[in-house]
């Protein structure tokens, strides 16, 4: 039953919505006519019974009244008479009088039917046994009871009666119910119509996703409003997937742009718009595997430009940044199409070579790109004059893989760059080891300063006029506990290299202004120490601070220190430079030009520099006596440096008749190997009087 009642509510459940308002309407009308029909039926039977009964007890009645007189009388016949008029009664079954001694004095009875006798009366006043309803009653006269009559009847009528009223129920049952029915169906279509509409609308906009469909608004009730919601909302809804539709082509666009942008990033350095080291080393490997199936030669080319650290620390990044773009583009145009220029990083660039005839051939394309870059660059009314130095390697006899290839490429750029700026060399297979050596170098001389590894040597400077010691150059050195001594020339330009030099060039400036100060207070005549800056130290805005600071801090006046300069510094320096050199000599440091007549040394120039004296180059002066040019030279230079109000030293003295060819010039200082070899502060032979012919002997040493 239980089951039965799920299975009629899950098959409810899954009619439509017209369908079960159909059932509701229909079985409601059902409920309405089973109770009417119930209420009709029993009240019918009911008041039918009744009438039946009635009807015989009225019967009873005018019989009792008429036999009373014959019982009084005991006129069996008159009795009789009247009984026997039941025989026309149909529904009379029997009737009988019996007098007041209960005998029977008068009886009817239809045939076949049974007479009752009075033992067998009850005594209720209707003794009803099924189809028959009876009577019996006293028969009174003046009060007094003269004998009792009984009469049954058929019930038939009654039974007919019931029949005929369900008939007649059941026929208007299913006639209303059929009636209920269609009634219903077509209510419910005008009712539901619409909705059954909108409910296939709604099918169609979520089985195609398409919202251009509506329905028409023909009724003002509320469906008219659902109707009229329901357009609405569509209206609402295709606005939307416009919106959206735009706004996912947007987004498929920025995705598309976002996504080249990315590739862009990736593969490619910002700046220079040129590929970066990712996406070489694709290409290089997919031009090794190519070159592994079909053999050929390929070349790596790794150029670090010359002298970029000094200009990018002196004229700023901004114009750092606009020189590598336009050397990117001079090396663009310098090499085919078919090559790859990458930026490897910084001042680096690598270009990878794909169609290369012959190895040798690498270094023509060096050559042409050396020649490409030699036109200075305008920028922001600066001339700049950069150069590269390139190391090569070549596929597939340097290397058979990118990162042999670009590492050898790599070692034999520093080769090239030994050679001095703007040179290329071709990888040889003894410059690996010489590689490591200088990784090795790198690592220890970023310890040196911690582990107290750095000191200085003083050599001397005699005045050719008085032949007195007038200063002392500070040169440094590195004893490394492994190396032993490494030459000054072989690690400061490496300690330029890896960003040491202004921090050890710091410690040289503390250390020299401390060691004169200990020897004035140690009683010597105050003489003037040199140091070498290099163009970083002076690229370096705080430079002048710092050194007012060690004057201050070791109390020593600016005048017993000397900075010397090489003439490259200056080109193409900002005017940061000038101005710091301009500062010290205004506090009286003094500016001495170092390497004079190597470099790009213009008379008009040096009009403006901030300078106090010119250091004639050691190879100027070895020449002096031997080669005209060196003599023509050395002479000018004096002659220049004197015009300017300058003094000149001689570097670089090993021989009394250089000496003496230099006093002959006039040159004014002298220093070399005859006056003294660079020693430790303890052992400089500082002399009150230099002896010019004959170098410092150990034995002068002052102590
Ligand atoms: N920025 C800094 N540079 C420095 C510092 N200390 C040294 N240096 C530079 O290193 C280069 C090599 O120096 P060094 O090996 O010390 O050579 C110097 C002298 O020893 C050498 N010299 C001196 N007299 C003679 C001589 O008669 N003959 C001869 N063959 N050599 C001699 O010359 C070098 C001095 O050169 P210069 O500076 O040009 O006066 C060298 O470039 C140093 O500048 C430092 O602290 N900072």
């Amino acid at each position: 039953m239980k089951r039965w009642g799920m299975n009629l509510k899950a098959r409810i459940a899954a009619l439509s919505f017209h369908h079960k308002q159909v059932v509701l309407v229909v079985a409601i009308n059902a409920l309405c006519l089973a109770l009417a029909s119930v209420l009709f039926f029993s009240t019918n039977i009911i008041s039918f019974e009744r009438n039946l009964k009635a009807e015989l007890a009225s019967k009873s009645a005018l019989v009792r009244r008429s036999t009373a007189a014959a019982l009084a009388f005991y006129d069996r016949d008159a009795a009789r008479a009247l009984i026997d008029a039941f025989s026309s009664d149909h529904t009379v079954r029997q009737a009988s009088v019996f007098d007041a001694y209960h005998q029977v004095f008068a009886q009817y009875r239809r045939d076949g039917v049974q007479l009752i006798a009075w033992q067998d009366l009850s005594s209720d006043f209707y003794a009803e046994q099924d189809g028959v309803i009876s009577s019996f009653e006293p028969i009174e006269l003046d009060g007094q009871t003269v004998g009792y009559f009984f009469i049954s009847a058929d019930n038939t009528a009654l039974d007919e009666q019931t029949r005929s009223y369900a008939q007649i129920i059941v026929g208007v049952f299913c006639l209303s119910l059929f009636l209920a029915y269609i009634l219903s169906l077509y209510g419910q279509r005008l009712m539901s119509g619409p909705i059954s509409k909108l409910v296939e609308v709604v099918g169609h906009v979520t089985q195609n996703q398409r919202y251009d469909r509506r329905l028409r608004v023909e009724r003002k009730d509320e469906v008219g409003t659902l109707i009229k919601g329901f357009n609405a909302m569509l209206d609402v809804i295709q606005d939307r997937e416009k919106q959206l539709k735009k706004n996912g082509e947007r987004l498929e666009t920025l995705v598309e742009v976002r996504t080249r942008q990315l590739y862009q990033r990736a593969n490619y350095d910002a700046l220079t718009r040129l590929p970066n080291r990712h996406l070489l080393m694709d290409r290089m490997e997919h031009g090794i595997d190519h070159a592994k199936r079909n053999p050929k030669n390929l070349g790596v080319l790794f150029l670090d430009l010359d002298r970029f650290k000094v200009i990018n620390d002196n004229l700023g990044h901004a114009i750092g940044d606009e020189l590598l773009k336009k050397v990117a583009a001079r090396l663009v145009k310098a090499v085919r199409a078919d090559d790859s220029v990458c930026r490897w990083g910084g001042d680096e660039f690598v270009i990878f070579l794909e169609h290369l005839r012959r190895p040798e051939y690498a270094g023509r394309v060096a050559e042409k790109i050396i020649d490409a870059l030699k036109a200075p660059f305008e920028l922001n009314g600066h001339s700049l004059h950069i150069s590269t130095s390139i190391g090569i390697s070549v596929y597939p006899k340097d290397g058979e893989d990118s990162t042999t290839l670009l590492k050898h490429a790599d070692i034999s750029m520093y080769q090239a760059k030994g050679k001095g700026a703007g040179h290329y060399c071709f990888f040889e297979s003894h410059m690996s080891a010489m590689s490591l050596e200088r990784l090795d170098m790198e690592s220890k001389l970023h310890r040196a300063l911690e582990n107290n590894e750095f000191s200085l040597h003083y050599q001397p400077k005699v005045d050719l006029k008085t032949g007195t010691v007038s200063g002392v150059e500070a040169l440094l050195r590195w004893e490394q506990p492994e190396l032993g001594r490494v030459s000054p020339a072989e690690f400061i330009p490496l300690a330029e290299e890896v960003g040491l030099i202004n921090r050890i060039g710091l410690w040289v400036l503390a250390e020299a202004c401390q060691q004169n100060k200990t020897w004035q207070q140690q009683g010597f005549d105050p003489i003037r120490v040199a140091v070498n800056l290099c163009a970083s130290q002076l690229a370096d805005n705080k430079l002048a601070d710092d050194i007012l600071s060690l004057l201050k801090a070791y109390q020593l006046d600016p005048c017993y220190l000397e900075v010397e300069i090489t003439e490259n510094v200056f080109i193409d320096a900002p005017k940061s430079v000038y101005r710091t050199l301009q500062r010290l000599r205004n506090v009286g440091v003094h500016i001495s030009l170092d390497d004079f007549g190597t470099g790009y040394s213009s008379m008009s120039y040096l009009r403006d520099l901030p300078v106090d004296s010119l250091k004639v180059d050691g190879g100027f002066v070895r020449g002096l006596g031997n080669d005209a040019a060196s003599d023509g030279i050395v002479q000018a230079t004096v002659t220049l440096a004197h015009s300017l109000g300058l003094s000149v030293v001689a570097e670089c003295v090993e021989t009394p008749a250089q000496s003496e060819y230099l006093r002959e010039l006039n040159c004014d200082y002298v220093q070399g190997y005859l006056y003294g070899r660079p020693v430790p502060a303890q052992q400089l032979p500082l002399t009150r009087r230099a002896d010019l012919d004959q170098p410092l002997s150990p034995a002068a040493e002052l102590s």
